[in-house]
């Protein structure tokens, strides 16, 4: 650990530390000396309004942007891929579950063109465990560590997601299916904006979580499974939520008489006493670093 400013820091982020500053990046062209000019910048996009169409950036491979397998992936599963999936296209015109007569559109700017300008590539980092089993705190400390490294991520934390998008969300099992189903999707889009995308929360059933899992690419889905046992939860009870739910007076609460189902084949276990939630976020990191999230 190295402390900085008051903050203690894993040691996966000391090094870069050492070499560049702290101030997040400021935004706008001149950000970026190594990247297309904006001069350059105007003349890409008149052929891009000539041309109709994003290949004139693409083809020309400015920056040595190429269009990737992956982006292909995402843009199938954001739009076509459901149109398709409906096996109702009118024309240009799709029906999509319920919205009858809809058109997907395309720009010219897109995944590629904002990796390359986060200098990362946007994901979903899904933690699931048992309420107190430190998913907010893992998350949170994965935020910090990203953001000291100048990567922009996103929480989607379950409980301040009911506070609004999800308000109309109880913890029936159809409801919870709804609340996990709409954060999937959310997080699809943060994805797909180019951010590392954190969602936490108890997701309990693994169907609704591997319902999210298939709505991304492969391997951009990073399922994180806060292996505490309940007796650990219950004796933290940091909101005191289990000795109301032992008293009977909440109903269907996750592990007391709600069930959770223990992930089969996450990518990442991070078990009970595997250190402090910092130290558990630098085992994310590493397996972020290792499968080339950090870069665009
Ligand atoms: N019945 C019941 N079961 C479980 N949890 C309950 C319940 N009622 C309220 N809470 C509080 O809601 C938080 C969990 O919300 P989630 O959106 O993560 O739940 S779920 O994924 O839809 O199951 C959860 O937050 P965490 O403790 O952060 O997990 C609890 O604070
Ligand atoms: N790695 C950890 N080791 C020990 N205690 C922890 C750890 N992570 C979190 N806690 C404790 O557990 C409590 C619940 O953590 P929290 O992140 O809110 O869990 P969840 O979001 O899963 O409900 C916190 O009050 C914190 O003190």
């Amino acid at each position: 650990m190295v402390a900085i400013g008051g903050i203690s820091l894993p040691r996966f982020v000391a090094p870069s530390l050492h070499r560049q500053s702290f101030s997040p990046p400021a935004i706008g062209f001149a950000r970026f000396p190594n990247r297309i000019s904006y001069r350059s910048t105007v003349a890409l996009l008149d052929e891009v309004e000539k041309t109709g169409s994003r290949a004139a950036i693409v083809n020309r491979k400015v920056d040595g942007l190429v269009k990737s397998d992956c982006e292909t992936d995402f843009d199938a599963t954001l739009g076509n891929g459901h149109a398709r999936n409906s096996g109702k296209i009118l024309g240009v015109l799709s029906t999509v579950g319920n919205s009858t007569n809809i058109k997907w559109h395309e720009c010219s700017v897109g995944k590629i063109e904002r990796q390359s300008l986060l200098e990362q590539k946007g994901c979903v980092i899904w933690i699931t465990g048992l309420s107190g089993s430190g998913k907010s705190c893992v998350a949170c400390a994965l935020n910090q560590i990203l953001y000291k490294m100048g990567k922009l991520a996103y929480i989607l934390d379950g409980d301040n997601v009911r506070h609004g998008l999800n308000r109309d969300l109880g913890f029936k099992a159809e409801d919870r299916a709804e609340n996990i189903k709409r954060i999937g999707e959310v997080a699809k889009l943060f994805a797909h904006a180019g951010v590392i995308c954190i969602a936490s929360l108890i997701s309990p059933y693994r169907r609704d979580r591997d319902a999210c899992r298939a709505i991304l690419p492969d391997g951009y889905f990073i399922e994180v499974f806060m292996d505490v046992p309940l007796e650990v939860c219950e004796a933290r009870d940091a909101k005191g939520l289990y000795k109301l739910a032992r008293a009977g007076k909440i109903k269907g609460f996750t592990g007391i008489d709600d069930p959770y189902e223990v992930p089969l084949n996450c990518e990442i276990v991070l078990k009970n006493n595997g250190g402090s939630p910092c130290e558990m976020a630098e085992k994310v990191m590493s397996y972020l670093e290792q499968k080339g999230f950090l870069q665009a």
